[in-house]
């Protein structure tokens, strides 16, 4: 049972606040966005099926009409094999909520509330009923309640960073496999624990990195309330919408210097490296490649061009392509992830070298996160420039792709950069400043 109504001035920010203690979720990019809250029904699976199991249970969801299309929203781990547990737990290989309450809006400030649950057949109208009071009830506080200014507090920080010698180690095995011919790329990544003298509710990390990163992916999910995942993706993974398939290849990073010139000469020295663009064609490749089975008319541009973030400069190239009506954005994540953007090539090798060389469990770091319909329709990206956490204690990740010609300072200092959106988004809640580990 659905009921939706329109609601004005409104900001997802009043809405998330007000749900706080429910699980909750956020999702944008540039002025629109969806939030939810609660749960009407939780989706879980594992192993190696995960993504045909998830689409299984969406398409086993009661729906409530044919012009309703009921959304699902969370994601999956990076590894089929992971388990919920210590930085993860509530964070199984997948995991997605229809949620009670959806809200949608954009810069207009003119939005969609949407109340959903389960009726019993006999008592359809009794439910009905409950749910149109309930949403003019929210639809009046989300529209009286006057915008919220958070003050930021003075909060006590100190962070861990996984060790410099040990990541030198691992690029180091990294770079013989690749001089033996193992792979040609794997992306190591390292991790950053934050420790706080206070709790910043993970729906104002949200906000502030949706403020000061345009351009990227926003996720917020927070499966049970306390603990939560939330970044800022500069790529997506699998965007369908309408039998229209839509990803970027995002791969080659650069800073952005201390001024406008440094900035520019920074973007064009990437543009035009030669190891950038070898790893940055190896993604692209690969999902083109990996698309065949699924999709038809697909198309790659030849050259990739620049993708200048607030912190960060990538190269990127659209890949655009056709999907058959049968078809569901889970069988292209199923076939595109883990992409060489976060993962390496050859795959099978290069999750096998990661495994051997990460000291820490990825979780859904770099794992597909969004939303679909039962119809097919999706978003997904890489969770990426992220954190989980239970607000006081934030586990940050960073990765780099390594290939030939790679240098253990410099991914280092590229991995060093990837934390800053969430470093940045940390301090502007009033944490102190926090370095990403010793140089
Ligand atoms: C692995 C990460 O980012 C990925 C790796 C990139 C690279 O190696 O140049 C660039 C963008 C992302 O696809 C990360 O942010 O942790």
């Amino acid at each position: 049972m659905t009921v939706t109504v329109p609601v004005r001035g409104l900001t997802p920010w009043t809405f998330l606040r007000g749900a706080a203690g429910s699980a909750r979720g956020f999702w944008a990019r540039d002025e629109r966005w969806i939030a939810h809250a609660g749960v009407a029904f939780d989706l879980q699976a594992e192993g190696a099926d995960r993504f045909r199991r998830i689409r299984a249970s969406i398409e086993a969801l009661p729906h409530p009409s044919e012009d309703v299309r009921v959304r699902v929203y969370g994601g999956f781990a990076f590894r089929d094999d992971h388990a919920a547990g210590g930085a993860w737990s509530g964070f199984p290989s997948a995991r997605f909520h229809l949620p009670e309450v959806e809200v949608t809006g954009d810069a207009s400030g003119r939005g969609r509330l949407r109340l959903q649950r389960l009726a019993d057949p006999t008592e359809v109208e009794a439910t009905e009923r409950e749910l149109r009071a309930a949403s003019e009830d929210l639809r009046e506080r989300l529209e009286r309640r006057p915008p919220e200014v958070a003050v930021p507090a003075a909060v006590s920080a100190r962070a861990d960073a996984s060790g410099r010698r040990a990541w030198g180690d691992a690029i180091e095995a990294i770079l013989a496999a690749i001089r033996g011919g193992r792979v040609r790329k794997a992306v190591l990544a390292r991790t950053l624990d934050v420790h706080l003298g206070g709790r910043i509710d993970p729906v104002d990390l949200a906000e502030t990195l949706w403020r000061r990163n345009p351009g990227t992916h926003l996720f917020l999910f927070e499966p049970s309330p306390g603990r939560a995942l939330v970044g800022a993706a500069p790529e997506a993974l699998a965007t369908v919408r309408a039998g229209i398939f839509h990803a970027t290849a995002v791969a080659g990073s650069v800073g952005v210097g201390e001024s406008d010139d440094e900035r520019v000469r920074m973007g064009e020295s990437l543009l035009s490296s030669a190891k950038d663009r070898a790893e940055h064609r190896m993604v692209v490749d690969d999902m083109v490649a990996r698309l065949g089975p699924v999709a038809t008319g697909i198309r790659a541009a030849d050259e990739p061009e620049l993708l200048p973030l607030a912190r960060i400069q990538h190269l990127e190239t659209a890949i655009r392509a056709r999907v058959a009506p049968e078809r569901h954005v889970l069988d292209l994540v199923a076939a595109l992830h883990p992409t060489p953007a976060v993962c390496g090539v050859p795959r099978d090798e290069a999750l096998a070298l990661l495994h051997d060389e990460e000291p820490f469990e990825r979780g859904w770091y770099a794992g597909p996160v969004g939303w679909c319909s039962v119809d097919g329709d999706g978003h997904f990206v890489p969770a990426l420039r992220t954190a989980v956490g239970d607000g006081r204690e934030w586990r940050l990740f960073a990765g780099a792709g390594i290939v030939e010609g790679s240098t253990a300072q410099g991914e280092w200092d590229e991995t060093g950069i990837k934390f800053q959106p969430v470093l940045r988004a940390l301090e502007a809640r009033g944490v102190d400043p926090i370095t990403p580990g010793t140089p």
